[in-house]
Parts: C-alpha cells; structure tokens; sequence
C-alpha cells in the first residue's frame, strides 16, 4: 500500500462538508485534504519554487494583488459527484463498401462509472488504451454530445452556462498557434478570457505570472511551432497548454493526458503543478496512461476502468488494500501500484506460486482471453458489491447537503465575458500575427495572384448576357481581395 504522504490524517469526522476541510472514510472516503480556496495562496504556493529560482515572487505580488481579488473572488469550491455514468457509441457499418444496409450497432463506452470528486482533490482515471477515460473525462466537462445516462452533478446541480465558465479543459492534441510566441499565446488568451473588470496591464501581468510558475520563462520569447517547423519542446507545449486554462483560475480543472510524451521529471512537475492548483482549492480531474509511483503518490483518488466498466473508484492511497481484500496480491514487493492497477484492468491477474520470472513470461503471452475476460468480470462485481454501494450513499447523502447547494447559488453570479467588440479585436491582432508569415511566402502570394488573375481571364471581354455570371464571379473578387489586403494588413502589424 502506498498512502499520499499528505493523506495520512484519518479522521472519523464527518458533516463537515465546506471547502476549507474534507472528511472522508472507507476506501471511497478515508483522508482529509485541506484546500485552500485562495487562487493568491495557490499561486504563491505553487511558484514558490520557480519564483524563488527567478528571485521574483517579491517584486510580483504588489503589483498584482488586485487582479488576485479579483480572480480570487471568481473561484468556486466545486464538489463533482457522477453516479452510473453510461454512454454507447451508434458503429455505422453503411456505406463502408464491404457491408451494405446493416442495422447501426450500439458499442457501450462506459457502464455505470461513478465518484465523487471534492474541492482540493486531484482525482486521476486510470486504464488501459481504449477504456474510456477520455470519453468519461469529457462527459464531466460537459462536452459529450449524445445522450449520457446516469447523473453528473456540480455542486448538487446539473451543468449549466455559469459551470462551463468555471470549467478548464485542456485535451490530449494541444490546440495551439505555430507563429505566435509562448508569451503572446498566454497573452492573448489572457486579453480574451480574463473578466473585463482587469485592465490590460492586469491581464498582460498575469499571462507574465503563469508563465513564471509553470517554468516557462526561459521559452517564453520563442515560437510554438507545429507540424512543418519545430518550435518548443512537446513538454512545455503541454505546458502552454495547461497555462492557458490555469489563466482563468477555473474552479474545475479537467486534463486529458498532460504528461503523455514527457520524461518523467517534466510529468512529475505537471502533476505537483496540478496537485498544487488541487489545493488552492479547486477540483482537479486527468486521465494518466502510465504514473510512475512518484506520480501515483500524488493522486489523491483514482478511477480506474477496464473496457468501459470501473473496477476501482475511491482512494488512491488504498487501492492496494482493496485489491489485497480480494486476494488480488502483485507478488513483487516493489511494484508500482499504477502497474498493478493496470496489470488488473487488462485482466491480467498475478499468479504468486510462480516465480517472477514465469509471471513475466506468462503474462506477456497472448493466449489468455478467456482467462482475461473472467478476471475483468470478477472484478468488475467486486466492484458492484464493496464500492458501488459506498459511493451512491455518499453521493445521496452529499446530494442533500446545505451547504453544497448553498455555495453552488452563491457562484451562479460570476460574469466572465469581455465585450465582444473586444473579442473581436483581440482575435483579428492574434489572426493577423498568425498569419504574418504568410505575406512573405512568395508561395502564397503567387498563388492568390494566379487564382485572381485566371478567374479573371474567365470573363475577359464577357457579353453582357453573362451579366449573372458577372455578378456572382463579385464575392469571389471580393474574398480574394479581402485575402490580399489581410495579408498586406498583417505584413504591416
Ligand atoms: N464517437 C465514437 N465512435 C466510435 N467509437 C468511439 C467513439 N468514442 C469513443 N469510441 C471508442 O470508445 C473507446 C474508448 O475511447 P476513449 O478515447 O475514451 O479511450 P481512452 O481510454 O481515452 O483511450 P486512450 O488511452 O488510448 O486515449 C475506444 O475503443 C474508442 O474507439
């Protein structure tokens, strides 16, 4: 068993539901994990250390103490409790070419996943390629399309438009800018989703003040880069990524594989990143492939899942014991639990009369599946029988609770939209300066002017009969124009 070395306290406290103290006991509910809902402490929390390497943290907070209260005030504790989660895929086989006018086949994606995530807790979903954690990840940032049965509830309420405000969701492929620098992406991104109560400066010092405590400050001057030229290293993309959601302080932070491709001291430092805005007090949610132990005893609480359907869902630090409950033991003294966990999703059940080297050897071989299927069945129905029915009476009993509901109306006041005059401006300077690069490209400007110049030719001493073809030949001179004047407009910027 490997206990956080936070999680350590356990209490048999409870009621105490407010964001500053949670309380939990049983697998599903054992430790107390103190959040604090300051975004001021968790910044000055988490940038102790690059601020201290920079000497800086001194000279920043004066300046910033009111974009602090300002964010601060917007930050919401969000208690995230989802109970028989289920979701089908329709498989179309129709118009494949090797089948013709087959029925559609519904493919259930999850099956009955449940959790409860509080305020301070940095839950991770944890399962072989192709369990469903992105699709269940998505499903509780609100972002599924289709029907989801079960219920997914914030703070005791369903999602709505204030929730999604408070949400951050960075995915798996970061959607990012290949000609703008890592400063002007955070900065932009800042000009666009920071309330407008901030001035300019307020929001241009806090894409400063991310880039300083996600370690980006070397690479702060140089290109994002994309597929055709190289531009900064996959960890600190992931990085930009994950600042420009932390730039917005939202209350509920969900990330789909932030430490995929990185070395492990680049993932650890992510996830101490997010296990630090954890305890500043909001709800932090990633799905993980591979955690190496250091990075499992960050977790507060896992959810893991095998072909859709949860066989763990509670308390990271416990998990061993669970399995261990139900004579499910590693047989290696040393193991990662995330390996074991793994090991289990995928079916792979450790047979200790063998010896290690056998186990190795067995595991390894692919003619298994029966086996495989039996073992996930079995614990699939443990987990109905020991976990499911702790979590659906927490999650009754929290659904009931004053205080969740209370601070859920408390946050339905947040405003957090700028004009959208000043949308606009924002995002034509930043299309511009994407697209600068292009004006110089003798490629591009060859191309628009060969297009021009041929459609042209097309109508070159027309009769006026064609006077319809004339006029609808307008909007394309027109686009084309329009294109060549963005280009002289952002050669000019
Ligand atoms: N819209 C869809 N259409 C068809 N299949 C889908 C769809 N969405 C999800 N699936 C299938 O559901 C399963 C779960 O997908 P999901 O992306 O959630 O897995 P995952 O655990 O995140 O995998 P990975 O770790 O490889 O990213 C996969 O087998 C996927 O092919």
């Amino acid at each position: 068993m490997m206990p956080p070395e936070q999680e350590n306290t356990n209490t048999s406290t409870t009621g105490n539901t407010g964001p500053s103290s949670i309380i939990l006991t049983n697998w599903t509910e054992t430790v107390t994990v103190h959040a604090e809902p300051s975004l001021s402490s968790s910044i000055s929390n988490m940038s102790s250390c690059s601020a201290q390497d920079q000497g800086l943290q001194g000279q920043q907070e004066p300046s910033l103490s009111r974009s602090f209260t300002i964010l601060r005030a917007s930050l919401r504790p969000v208690t995230l409790m989802f109970a028989d989660v289920a979701y089908s895929v329709c498989l179309s086989t129709k118009g494949t070419g090797f089948t013709s006018g087959e029925p559609k086949s519904a493919r259930a994606v999850l099956n009955g996943v449940s959790g409860v995530v509080r305020p301070g807790e940095l839950l991770a979903m944890l399962g072989p390629s192709g369990s469903g954690k992105t699709t269940l990840l998505t499903a509780l940032a609100g972002r599924l399309p289709g029907k989801i049965s079960g219920s997914i509830t914030y703070n005791g309420q369903a999602f709505s438009s204030s929730m999604k405000r408070r949400t951050g969701f960075v995915t798996q492929d970061d959607v990012l800018y290949a000609h703008l620098t890592v400063l002007e992406t955070l900065t932009y991104a800042a000009l666009l989703r920071l309330p407008k109560k901030l001035t300019r400066e307020e929001k241009i010092e806090q894409a400063e003040l991310v880039i300083m405590e996600l370690g980006l400050t070397r690479c702060r001057n140089s290109l994002v880069g994309g597929p055709l030229f190289r531009g900064i290293s996959g960890g600190e993309r992931k990085r930009v990524s994950i600042g420009q959601e932390m730039l917005v302080n939202p209350s509920l932070l969900l990330l789909d594989e932030p430490t995929s491709g990185l070395d492990s001291t680049t993932a650890q430092r992510i996830v101490a990143t997010l296990r630090g805005l954890a305890r500043g007090g909001r709800t932090v949610i990633t799905t993980i492939h591979q955690p190496s132990s250091r990075l499992y005893r960050m977790f507060d609480k896992v959810v893991v899942l095998s072909d859709g359907c949860p066989i763990y869902s509670g308390q990271a630090g416990r998990v061993m014991e669970y399995f261990e409950s139900l004579g499910y033991n590693p047989g290696f003294n040393f193991m990662n639990p995330a390996d074991f966990l793994l090991d289990l999703a995928n079916g792979l059940i450790p047979d200790t009369t063998r010896s290690q080297d056998d186990q190795l050897e067995f595991q390894g071989r692919l003619d298994h599946h029966d086996d495989q299927n039996s073992a996930k069945q079995s614990l699939i129905s443990s987990y109905k029988s020991n976990l499911y029915p702790l979590l659906i009476s927490e999650i009754h009993r929290n659904a009931q609770d004053p205080v969740l509901l209370s601070s859920s109306l408390r946050g339905s006041e947040v405003q957090w939209t700028t004009s959208w005059w000043q949308q606009f401006k924002v995002l034509l300077r930043r299309g511009l300066q994407e697209r600068k690069h292009e004006s110089y490209s003798g490629l591009r400007i060859f191309q628009v002017m060969s297009v021009s110049i041929l459609s042209g030719l097309l109508w070159w001493h027309s009769d006026t009969s064609h006077i319809q073809d004339q006029v609808l030949f307008c909007p394309a001179v027109c686009t084309l124009t329009f294109q060549a004047l963005c280009k002289l407009a952002a050669s000019l910027t």
